[in-house]
């Protein structure tokens, strides 16, 4: 990350803010031949929750990088905090926290002199970044292991520790790429519990995901991404309610017998609506009443090894609209 100088923060402050703080037009990088992001629009409000849901390779971090001011555009328009990052980038990296998808703490630091230095990067007074710490680390729940060093500890503080040090210029816009990926679920949990109090507290976060979890958690609406494209956009609930059915019923057979068993199915659903989806290890029902769809397979002599019913998901929503899984 570049640190921006304390010059170029001066200059911005006293600009009215834009009320759409990302707007992208036609938005493509291109690596060679190679088309990595595709000509995506994108508007995010201030104080939204947006997020990029797509699995790896979708093109989600080139969409970050540029957005982060990092990676310069190959074509199209952007425009962040209603500046141009080619002449701004300075400006708006300074009003931007980014929290990349590996961390770059310092390790031989303590947690607070990584905090602190960073801080002085932003060019902030000594006297002023005492408190500003202290609210960071009981932000970042690290009050106790202030003083420790950053390399023992668990990949989940250390995420955490991250996230507050992008917080220390009180951005505008903060940036997340991926970030629980790697995560044990329990440390995902606390995680999303600050993330989600940032969000309360009206910072515009920006995250990209291949969590279905994390984005039905943490976004008031997304973009689906899979080979550099949007395939569609909407709040978590407008998607699954537009691309799939209120519930899913999962069936396993026994090997080599989930097509045939899919076959059958099929012909039971009579909603234009529902469909059945042939998975390798199982058989999904997309119906409106799950446990009605098992009941009316069982009735047909079709005997599954398990079945459970769910609510449909955005892992739903991307196999409906990609025909793949969003974990390969
Ligand atoms: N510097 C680069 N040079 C060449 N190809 C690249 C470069 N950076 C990314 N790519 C390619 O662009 C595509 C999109 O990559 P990107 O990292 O943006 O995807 P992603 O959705 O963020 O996936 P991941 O979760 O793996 O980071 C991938 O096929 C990747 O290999």
């Amino acid at each position: 990350m570049v640190a921006p100088s304390p010059r170029a923060v001066a200059d911005v402050t006293s600009r009215p803010a834009p009320d759409l703080l990302i707007e992208a037009r036609g938005l493509t990088k291109t690596f060679g031949d190679f088309t990595a992001v595709d000509g995506i629009d994108v508007a995010v409000p201030r104080g939204e929750a947006f997020g990029f849901l797509g699995p790896n390779g979708a093109g989600k971090s080139s969409t970050m990088r540029m957005i982060a001011c990092v990676a310069p555009i190959t074509s199209g328009s952007l425009r962040i905090l209603g500046m141009d990052p080619v002449s701004q980038g300075p400006q708006i990296r300074a009003r931007l926290g980014v929290v990349p998808q590996q961390d770059t703490l310092d390790l031989e630091l303590t947690v607070r002199e990584n905090l602190y230095i960073y801080g002085r990067y932003f060019g902030m007074s000594r006297a002023a970044l005492r408190p500003k710490i202290d609210d960071l680390l009981d932000f970042a729940q690290l009050t106790e292991r202030a003083d420790a060093k950053v390399e023992p500890l668990s990949g989940g503080m250390k995420r955490r520790l991250t996230i507050a040090r992008s917080l220390i210029n009180d951005p505008d816009i903060l940036l997340l790429d991926e970030p629980t990926t790697g995560l044990d679920p329990q440390a995902r949990h606390v995680l999303w519990d600050r993330l989600y109090r940032l969000k309360q507290q009206g910072v515009t976060l920006v995250l990209t995901t291949h969590y279905m979890d994390e984005a039905e958690q943490l976004c008031d609406r997304l973009v689906v991404m899979d080979g550099g494209r949007i395939v569609a956009e909407g709040s978590p609930q407008q998607l699954i309610t537009a691309h799939s059915t209120r519930e899913v019923a999962e069936l396993r057979f026994a090997p080599g017998e989930n097509a045939a068993a899919a076959e059958r199915i099929g012909d039971l659903l009579d909603d234009a609506r529902e469909r059945a989806e042939v998975l390798p290890d199982r058989v999904l029902l997309y119906v409106a009443d799950g446990e009605q769809a098992l009941a009316r397979a069982h009735e047909a002599g079709l005997s599954p090894i398990s079945s459970l019913v769910r609510r449909s998901t955005l892992e739903d929503v991307f196999l409906r609209l990609t025909g793949r899984s969003l974990i390969d």
